[in-house]
């Protein structure tokens, strides 16, 4: 390795002005092309209507004004495009102008005659001549070397093959404002210095890419191309939602052309976390994806028939209501429900409801019934059983269509259609009067038309009033999906191996979905049983899926997941021992057996953690199973506090804590165990000092100071965190949670305790921490 000279650092300076001469040329080049287009595009909707020819006399007119619409539209959303392309391109080459690069290698290949150098940025850029590549993207083939290798023999991939060859140098650059601030050459890894500038700055309130500092171990996870499902499990701070982000980057470039924003979707854990990684992809100058959360999904399909309780409510009710006379049989429906075992009994049951058992609603009129649930049933049950539900369905609610439009011109006759005939407004007379002037252009025999108007006004009035029932029909609403949901809680349709408590969980499934509120647990297998039913609305546009915290998830909702998203990559991430949710509920967790998937399956594991300090990893990581094998980053601070007091003082004490924690710190967090007492410290600290106070629906973080209940702030960090009262945390089913929430820490971690010490930190030795008080 060669020692940097003040020399070497005078002529990278010289290449970053002349790099930057250049983003400035191209720059001014698209700012002439972009005025063109944007007058393009005010001038196309200026003058739209200037440029179609509108002709409605003839048909044929009409198929050739829509077809002159229809061009000049596409017209003006071809200039739109190229508009928002150019617009992306300067935004990215003002990012380049700000700082083109990161990282240098020197590479000899074999069989070539000299070195190539390659400055890696977040884009390429090719010199005037449009021959070289000043910079080349961090996405090329070429720049994986400097995420895999030190100087030495290196190698990497490209479409056509291996490449072979030396490195003779990797050089690491901090460019900001066109200056380079800081230049490393490294030897081993990605320089330990640059890691330790980013690791050691102030936590943000959104995340950050890692492009320049990215590891080896998750550069693979961000190229890797095998896999049809892709599984991380990686500690707490490993960079999983880093290396995920850079992963969708990564996709969208190497599959340009084919592979759009559009085409992925993020699945996230809350809104909090949706908003918190949003920044990444256009601080790469790419588009973000589609993010969502389970539980939008599951509202969407469900909430307009439902109250439909969220994960939060759940976990709360879990959190804090363990005297409830319910709470052991709701745990035990939760663990059977979350089961793929829960899965197989709902198929067997489909299977038998193709012959037997499926339940409809009658259709009914102005209080009459005109299709009886029974006649539903039995004409359903004559259809041929090779069909499936789903065919069928779709067979009955034709027979269902016809037999209503006999009911439509039977109404027609009521007496209640002359009376609704009174009130129609004008323009519904005008209507008819209009239409019946057309049917007389086509009759050459004269008729009575007061007796023709009344009809047709008749049959307005009655298909009118038929509309909600057709559309009904058509959404197969004639289905009655509760009671056969809570079929499988009737004694025929027991398990073979009932769980625990089997009546009880009945009951209360029976009771909640009667009040129409369908409990979390409940919500997944709902919908599957829908889909098996209705038939299943699987989504081709997506291409890859990602699910972050992919812990949480229970083998039910993931293999549902993967049947909405058939044609559909998927890259799981997550931490089993951050299971929040099932640790809570002894419930399996995905992560727990992914062993058993078949397919192209790859699985990456993450030991080393980049977000906390030293010292704050060598204390949480005692609260795990197998901690020992999680390493740090070596980045020193402070130890870890346990402050012991009088619950009375508490607030006083964190009060002080938060106070003492903004002299030097700007992201403070703190963490509650549950919703209901964040609100309690807002109200008794709010006074004293601004705070945010974080609930389910809020949608983003600020700097500051940050109340938050635990199952809220997984996934995000913060710099400073105090624990509001570890000594609540006491089983063994908290562990999860005690280990997640101690994890948000970056830089300091201060635990209260207003009961003793919790029995979960026991046996964690003193000397990682120290206790006050
Ligand atoms: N290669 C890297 N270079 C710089 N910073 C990194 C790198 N990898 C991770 N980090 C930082 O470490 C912190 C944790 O990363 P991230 O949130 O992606 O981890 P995670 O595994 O998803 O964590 P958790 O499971 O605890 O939510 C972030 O601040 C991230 O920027």
């Amino acid at each position: 390795m060669k020692d940097l000279q003040d020399n070497d650092w005078e002529l990278e300076q010289e290449r970053v002005n002349s790099v930057v001469h250049e983003v400035d040329k191209k720059i001014a080049k698209l700012q002439k092309n972009t005025g063109r287009v944007s007058s393009d595009v005010l001038e196309i909707r200026k003058t739209f209507w200037e440029d179609v020819t509108v002709n409605l006399d003839e048909p044929d007119d009409v198929i050739e004004t829509a077809a002159s619409i229809k061009q000049q539209a596409e017209l003006l959303s071809e200039r739109e495009r190229t508009h928002s392309q150019l617009d992306r391109t300067l935004k990215t080459l003002d990012k380049l102008k700000f700082s083109p690069y990161f990282g240098r290698i020197d590479f000899w290949e074999d069989g070539e005659k000299s070195t190539d150098q390659v400055y890696l940025g977040i884009a390429s850029l090719m010199d005037e001549q449009d021959e070289n590549f000043l910079i080349y993207d961090w996405r090329a083939p070429i720049s994986s070397l400097y995420y895999d290798y030190s100087p030495g023999p290196a190698h990497y991939q490209t479409p056509e093959g291996t490449i072979y060859g030396e490195m003779e140098l990797k050089r690491q650059f901090i460019i900001r404002f066109s200056e380079i601030k800081g230049m490393f050459d490294t030897g081993v890894t990605i320089g330990d210095e640059m890691l330790q500038e980013v690791l050691g700055n102030n936590a943000s309130t959104q995340m950050k890419s890692i492009v320049a500092t990215i590891q080896r171990e998750q550069n693979a996870i961000i190229r890797n191309e095998r896999s049809k499902l892709l599984i991380v499990q990686g500690v707490a701070g490993s960079g999983k939602t880093s290396a995920a982000m850079q992963r969708v980057a990564y996709l969208l470039y190497r599959y340009r052309g084919t592979l759009k924003s559009e085409n992925i979707l993020l699945f996230s854990p809350n809104p909090l976390f949706n908003s918190y990684v949003a920044t990444v992809l256009p601080e790469l100058g790419e588009e973000n994806m589609q993010q969502s959360t389970f539980q939008e999904y599951l509202n969407q399909r469900l909430g307009r028939e439902f109250d439909v309780e969220d994960p939060f409510n759940q976990i709360e009710y879990l959190l804090s209501a363990k005297d409830n006379e319910h709470y052991q049989s709701r745990l035990n429906g939760i663990r059977f429900k979350a089961s793929l075992e829960f899965k197989r009994l709902i198929d067997e049951y489909a299977t038998r409801l193709s012959n037997q058992g499926l339940i409809f609603k009658d259709i009914s009129f102005r209080g009459n019934v005109l299709i009886s649930k029974k006649e539903i049933h039995d004409y359903f049950y004559t259809l041929n059983t090779n069909f499936s539900i789903p065919n069928r369905m779709q067979l009955l609610m034709g027979w269902l269509k016809k037999e209503l439009k006999k009911w439509v011109k039977r109404e027609q006759s009521r007496s209640w259609v002359e009376e609704e005939i009174q009130y129609l407004e004008k323009e519904d007379y005008l209507e008819v009067y209009k239409k019946l002037q057309e049917k007389k252009r086509f009759m050459e025999n004269s008729f009575d038309d007061f007796e023709q108007e009344q009809k047709l006004l008749a049959e307005m009035v009655v298909k009118e009033k038929f509309k909600p029932i057709f559309a009904a029909v058509k959404n197969l609403k004639f289905i009655n999906l509760p009671l056969i949901y809570l079929g499988l809680f009737n004694k025929e349709n027991n398990p073979e191996e009932l769980p625990l408590m089997w009546d009880t969980i009945c009951s209360q499934t029976k009771a909640q979905l009667s009040s129409m509120v369908i409990p979390y647990e409940d919500a997944t297998p709902y919908v599957y049983l829908q889909d098996l039913i209705e038939g299943r609305k699987s989504n081709s546009s997506i291409r890859h899926i990602f699910i972050d915290e992919a812990q949480d998830y229970t083998p039910f909702q993931f293999a549902f997941i993967k049947m909405l998203f058939p044609y559909s990559k998927v890259t799981l991430l997550g931490d089993f021992n951050q299971a929040i949710f099932s640790g809570a509920t002894g419930m399996q967790s995905v992560f727990a057996d992914f062993q058993s998937e078949e397919g192209e399956v790859e699985t990456f594991v993450l030991t080393k953690t980049y977000r906390s300090t030293k010292e704050i990893v060598e204390f949480t990581r005692e609260f795990i199973e197998n901690g020992d094998k999680i390493e740090p980053f070596n980045r020193s601070g402070i130890k870890p506090s346990l402050n012991v007091v009088e619950s009375n003082l508490l607030n006083k004490q964190v009060l002080e804590k938060i106070k003492e924690l903004q002299t030097r710190h700007r992201t403070i967090a703190v963490i509650c165990r549950t919703g209901e007492e964040s609100k309690r410290v807002n109200d008794a600290l709010k006074e004293d000092v601004p705070l945010h106070f974080i609930e389910k629906g809020t949608t983003s973080y600020e700097s500051g100071v940050s109340v938050i209940p635990s199952y809220l702030s997984k996934g995000i960090e913060f710099d400073a965190v105090i624990l509001y009262d570890s000594s609540q945390y006491q089983k063994e089913n908290d562990r999860k949670l005690f280990y997640t929430v101690c994890t948000r820490a970056m830089h300091e971690l201060h635990l209260f305790a207003t009961d003793g010490i919790s029995p979960l930190m026991v046996d964690v030795p003193k000397n990682t921490y120290v206790i006050n008080g």
